[in-house]
């Protein structure tokens, strides 16, 4: 159970300490214990937070870091090109047009390939292998085992049983897909739109004797590869921002689902604190959408009522963390990342390492801090999380 788990105090814990934060830690922690144990009921690990399914951490280290080793100049080149996504949004066409020309969405695509080529290695450096930042679920639990705690969340809530098929929409290399499978005994299928992705998700799973399939598709280019009702479940962990059209989505995985079917999705929205002509607000969103590599921002409300419009139900909508904060795991992973840098600057610099590294280092680590300030600002966050359900024919 996450009570045995011995770790250090989180950073975060110890800059709050009033008296009304302990309390507000107690709730938090019964809330926990009650949802673990609930958890523990469903799942077939219910003793510990088993991470079987999980990578292992050197390994991945080693295999990301030669990958990001022989990287050519123009894999560097069109990396470091692929930002420019970054800086504009779905929701002005006009300047995506200007910038991108009339066929922009295939464009975003080969920004997108270019970009989550290079940037799953270097995630792979760190604790975010996963690619995301889970909501914060336990206070005394580290990043990884915070994200084997919400991926047994999204199974409990899409109510997942052995022999389930479901689709994970933006499945990365495949580690939640394996974790998802092994948990519950589920078929998980993954899209993805990155081939180098698709073929460590392929592998990854053969390695573990799992019957997962892995597809490489843009889920802007629809319909699905799906017939009409052949999942039971779905769920998405912070992909919808790469969407061009939500309620266009929305109405395919309506579509591909079956009837009282449960859906999951976890994402990046802005907050209504946040103030698109207040100037500290706008500046940034301007340096926090490149970091997490962010197209469109979506909102609450433009979710849930895609969602609606779609024919789902929205059955529950909340950000998943405590106190709606992801702020302590955010710059957990940032340390980590700025002392990387460090390292490999150093290296860089003693012709150890090639060039390259501190360019895509430099890159990588711009700006973790203005992601810290907009979460605790409460202007954004990237926890927000819906479950719907296709109603029951
Ligand atoms: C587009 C959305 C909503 C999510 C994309 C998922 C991930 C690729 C990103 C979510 C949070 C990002 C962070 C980093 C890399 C990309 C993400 C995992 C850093 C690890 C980059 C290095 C910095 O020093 C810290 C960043 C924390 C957040």
């Amino acid at each position: 159970m996450v009570s045995q788990i011995v770790l250090p105090q989180h950073p975060g814990q110890t800059k709050r300490g009033s008296e009304s934060d302990s309390s507000l830690d107690e709730i938090a922690e019964q809330k926990q214990k009650l949802f673990i144990s609930a958890l523990g009921k469903h799942g077939k690990h219910s003793k510990d937070l088993d991470d079987s399914a999980s990578p292992k951490r050197w390994k991945s280290f080693w295999t990301s870091f030669r990958y990001l080793a022989n990287l050519t100049p123009k894999e560097v080149d069109d990396f470091m090109a692929s930002y420019v996504i970054y800086n504009l949004d779905w929701e002005n066409k006009q300047q995506m047009t200007e910038v991108l020309g009339p066929s922009y969405q295939e464009k975003v695509g080969d920004c997108l390939k270019s970009y989550y080529g290079v940037l799953n290695h270097l995630c792979a450096l760190g604790d975010v292998e996963k690619m995301y930042i889970p909501p914060w679920m336990s206070r005394k639990a580290s990043v990884l085992e915070n994200q084997i705690l919400y991926e047994r969340s999204i199974a409990h809530d899409i109510g997942l049983r052995a022999g389930d098929k479901v689709l994970d929409l933006g499945c990365g290399r495949g580690r939640v897909a394996a974790h998802m499978a092994q948990y519950s005994g589920a078929q998980v299928t993954g899209l993805n739109i990155d081939p180098n992705q698709v073929a460590q998700a392929k592998s990854f799973n053969e390695e573990r004797g799992l019957h997962n399939n892995f597809i490489q598709q843009d889920f802007n280019s629809l319909p699905l590869p799906f017939a009409n009702e052949s999942f039971d479940a779905f769920y998405q962990i912070q992909a919808l921002s790469l969407c061009k059209d939500l309620p266009a989505l929305f109405r395919e995985i309506f579509r591909v689902v079956k009837p009282g079917s449960k859906i999951s999705l976890l994402d990046w929205i802005s907050l209504p604190a946040y103030e698109p002509t207040n100037p500290e607000h706008a500046e940034l969103m301007r340096r926090v959408k490149p970091l997490i590599g962010a197209v469109g921002t979506p909102t609450q409300e433009s979710l849930e009522t895609a969602l609606k419009e779609a024919g789902f139900e929205v059955v529950k909508s909340e950000n998943a963390s405590i106190d709606g904060l992801q702020a302590p795991l955010i710059d957990t992973v940032d340390l980590y990342f700025r002392t990387l840098r460090q390292v490999i600057l150093g290296l860089v610099k003693l012709h150890v390492l090639p060039r390259h590294f501190k360019t895509l280092i430099n890159r990588l680590c711009l700006d973790g801090q203005a992601f810290v300030k907009m979460d605790n600002m409460r202007l954004a966050t990237t926890s927000y999380s819906i479950i719907a359900q296709k109603p029951k024919a």
